[in-house]
């Protein structure tokens, strides 16, 4: 054979392999959650991949999908149809992604279709569009003037840039109409898509011409056209291509003016495409690398080796509040960046602030890609393009940026390895920790878990020897942790302080007004916020629909009560419903309240709030983190989303209005979310040369949690819990499924959640390590109008059970679809809702 002989041959092979691709469609329901064959045309097979985009023929639709798979046969060849349309140059997904998708999908049962969307920005999903051509005009202008039959030629003559969806979207009635043109040869359908989001383009102007050719050309310009020539010339002496917006804007010219020099071909326009940056590229002042602390070099050698081995490796990073983990990661990413491997940094959304991200722009400049949900959709999908096309290497996001389609990850870091946010609450509900590990071992990566409060599985892999562990156990610059004290408010209130402040936080707080110090205080309230109670009878408000006490909302001298869930709102009462006594108070802590009671007992102090209601805008959080650092304000009051990540240095006192809500929720991890909680809080406080105070106030001060978070003793704490979790069969130990049964009928909700715990007793029956818990009301046992039963079963290791859990979960899916209801499922539940 010779060159050309053997390259026919090899285009020969290719052909004959890719004879059909294998391709999971758009649709999520589970009856057709399998890959689909489709003919590719020969000619084709030299741009469709296993990750490309593609159109294809289902059933009466036309519907998007992906390759994941090439096959030489299929069962019924004859009836397989061919790809309609290859919707991208370069395949949106790379192997490994594709691989990805099918483990998402065995991991946490989901179908494939909806593990495949999860990898990718929202706003790639193209809409599949039809054109209509005409194909017998005869036919068509036969009919007479003023019919429906000329009104659509004359359209289509037009306009035939309008899709057959828009058409049919303002004339409905054409519908049949254009079914029959079609079926009779009349028309014919032409499919396109249209990406949902485009990219940006911008329109640039150049003058192509030489010196004299532009001489030439100014004389030729009739000497009244003042504005045109000054248009020209100044297009010619810009030397390259600008901006038309800007040149208009410089000139004072506009398109009328600009119109006879295009015509001439004296200036050209061209269509450039921008990313859109949603931080600015931040040029000038790039920050360096801070020389290491001992602790902070041994950390960095540790994963730095790790990340040079190119073996699959984990690594707790196991840090105290303070010991600059942040710095760590700097450095472990530059590293990585410098041996021509990519890298990911994940951090819980609300922590992922513009200076955390300043951070990363100073250090890698324009590298770096930020990813996560307060950009717009356009915003993402650039972000997003960036990484694909290779243009930056280094990814800083929320949860879905683990995601991120690299070719050679070398590094991925998840800080406050610990948070809930880690764990999508959709499908695929998958868990960011695992799918970096498994994404771990596909590219030979390292992976490094930062906290000071690991999760509790996590240290246990570290004791177990299964993932490594590096410790930073002292501040920076060696300042103390801070000093907690403990505040038993149940003496509070039997001394007649009736405050919601103890008489410690209120000194405190009144000392660091005097010194010019800043405070921080903390509200912990997770699912708790105010209710209203009735102190004669008892009778507490709740939703009509969710069944969970409303929350008092005060706005405008408008008080309200609202359902925190679904929006149900109503009038605060007056008087009591039930009793008719006018004793109906408002009780626990929301922020308001602590604000006015602020107001009240410190009337000089300005305090800045930060909660769900203060923070609904884009940039809202930045804005008041940075009024706080500017010192506008000395005290800054919020919940959950001030707990982590912040770091100022006036902050010496840290308050902590009342340590237990979060303690008796419903799951087995309270005690450990309490203690990581409190703990990351008290972190807040003396970080730089200022020393340190905390104070908790508790009305349970002797429980564990909050003992071991008092003395900041992450390892007691452990130890402790890791027995309470053994003698349980909790996590480690097992791992939990939770499915919970849904439906607006209590019975069928309940009759569905008691099918699924009778099936699984019956797959499972006697299977050592498995445990199902019997049919429970759901904590949230009513939401948004809607009955919620749990069914937990508890497992060794997910492989040895899956294989029965998927086939009860679909086709109880079924059945309780077919009650009106849904059966949903969480593998590796965080949190039982
Ligand atoms: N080697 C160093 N030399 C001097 N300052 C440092 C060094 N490393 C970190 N810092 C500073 O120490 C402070 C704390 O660091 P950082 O915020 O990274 O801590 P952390 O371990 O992430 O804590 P947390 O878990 O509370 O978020 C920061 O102000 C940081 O700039
Ligand atoms: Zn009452
Ligand atoms: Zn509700």
């Amino acid at each position: 054979m010779n060159g050309t002989d053997r390259q026919m041959a090899a285009l020969w092979e290719t052909v004959r392999n890719k004879r059909y691709a294998e391709v999971i469609v758009e649709v999520r329901a589970a009856e057709v959650d399998r890959p689909f064959h489709y003919e590719v045309p020969p000619s084709w097979a030299q741009c469709v991949h296993v990750g490309t985009r593609v159109l294809v023929p289902f059933g009466p639709r036309k519907l998007e999908g992906y390759v994941v798979g090439f096959t030489s046969e299929t069962d019924k060849p004859e009836k397989t149809k061919p790809l309609l349309e290859v919707l991208d140059d370069e395949p949106p997904l790379t192997e490994d992604l594709v691989e990805l998708a099918s483990w998402l999908s065995e991991r946490y049962l989901c179908t494939k279709a909806a593990a495949v969307q999860a990898l990718l920005p929202s706003g790639m999903r193209a809409k599949a569009t039809t054109y209509l051509k005409i194909k017998d005009i005869e036919a068509l202008s036969a009919f007479l003037p003023g019919t429906p039959e000329i009104e659509l030629l004359d359209l289509l003559q037009n306009s035939p840039k309008t899709t057959k969806e828009q058409m049919l979207s303002s004339r409905p009635e054409w519908r049949p109409m254009i079914r029959s043109f079609v079926e009779q040869g009349v028309l014919e359908e032409l499919y396109g898509v249209k990406q949902a989001i485009q990219a940006k383009m911008i329109t640039y102007l150049i003058c192509p011409l030489s010196q004299e050719q532009l001489q030439a050309a100014l004389e030729e310009i009739s000497p009244r056209a003042k504005k045109q020539k000054e248009l020209l010339a100044h297009v010619y002496d810009l030397g390259e291509a600008a901006p038309m917006k800007d040149i208009f804007a410089e000139t004072g010219a506009s398109s009328a003016t600009l119109k006879p020099l295009l015509e001439k071909g004296w200036v050209v326009k061209e269509e450039r495409e921008v990313l859109r940056d949603p931080y600015g590229v931040q040029h000038g002042e790039r920050q360096t690398k801070l020389p290491l602390t001992e602790s902070q070099q041994n950390a960095y050698n540790e994963i730095r080796s790790a990340v040079d081995s190119d073996a699959p490796r984990t690594i707790l990073l196991q840090g105290v509040t303070g010991s600059g983990k942040t710095e760590v990661y700097l450095q472990a990413i530059a590293a990585c960046v410098e041996s021509g491997k990519q890298a990911v940094m994940l951090v819980p959304e609300i922590a992922l602030t513009p200076q955390m991200v300043e951070q990363f722009k100073k250090r890698f400049g324009d590298m770096v890609a930020v990813m996560h949900s307060r950009l717009s959709a356009g915003e993402k999908f650039d972000e997003w393009r960036r990484i694909r096309g290779g243009e930056v290497e280094i990814v800083v996001g929320a949860r879905s940026a683990i995601f991120a389609p690299f070719r050679r990850i070398g590094l991925m870091i998840i800080d406050e390895e610990h948070e809930t946010s880690y764990k999508q609450d959709d499908h695929p509900k998958y868990l960011a920790r695992e799918v970096a590990m498994y994404r771990g071992r596909q590219h030979g990566a390292t992976v490094v878990l930062g906290s000071a409060t690991p999760a509790l599985e996590t240290r246990w892999w570290a004791h177990q020897g299964q993932i490594g562990r590096v410790e930073m156990p002292e501040r920076v610059r060696g300042q103390k942790l801070p000093k907690v004290r403990v505040i038993d408010m149940r003496l509070e209130l039997r001394e007649r302080n009736h405050s919601m402040f103890s008489k410690a936080l209120k000194k405190g707080i009144e000392e660091r007004l005097e010194r010019g110090e800043q405070i921080i205080l903390f509200l912990n309230r997770r699912g708790f916020a105010t209710f209203v109670l009735c102190r004669s009878c008892g009778f507490v408000a709740r939703c009509p629909e969710c069944e969970i006490p409303l929350t008092y909302h005060k706005a405008r001298g408008y008080e309200q009560l609202r359902c925190h869930y679904c929006g149900y709102a109503e009038r605060n009462p007056e008087q009591c419903p039930d009793c008719r006594g006018d004793h109906v108070r408002h009780f626990g802590t929301g922020t308001q309240r602590v604000e006015e009671e602020l107001g009240r007992v410190f009337p000089d102090a300005k305090v800045i709030r930060m909660d769900v209601d203060t923070t609904t805008g884009k940039g809202a959080h930045a804005e008041l983190l940075q009024r706080f650092r500017q010192k506008e304000a000395q005290i800054l009051l919020g919940t959950q989303m001030i707990a982590k990540g912040l770091d100022f240095p006036d902050v010496t006192l840290v308050g902590v209005i009342s340590a237990e809500s979060s303690l008796y929720l419903p799951d087995f991890r309270a005690a450990e979310r309490t203690f990581q909680l409190l703990t990351q809080v008290a972190g807040r406080a003396g970080r730089h040369e200022l020393p340190g105070e905390v104070v908790v106030q508790s009305y349970n001060p002797e429980h564990y949690a909050i003992q071991f978070a008092k003395k900041q003793e992450y390892e007691a704490f452990f130890q402790h819990e890791i027995r309470v979790r053994h003698a349980m069969h909790n996590p480690p130990f097992r791992e939990l499924a939770a499915f919970t049964s849904v439906n607006e009928d209590e019975d069928k909700a309940l009759a569905v959640a008691r099918r699924v715990e009778e099936r699984m007793r019956r797959e499972l029956s006697g299977r050592e390590e498995v445990i199902i818990l019997g049919t429970s009301p759901a904590p949230l046992s009513r939401l948004q109008g809607k009955y919620r039963f749990n069914v937990v079963i508890k497992y060794g290791r997910f492989k040895t059970v899956g294989a029965e859990v998927r086939t009860v979960y679909q086709e109880m899916a079924q059945e309780a679809k077919k009650l009106g209801g849904y059966l949903s499922i969480d593998v590796n539940a965080q949190m039982i809702l």
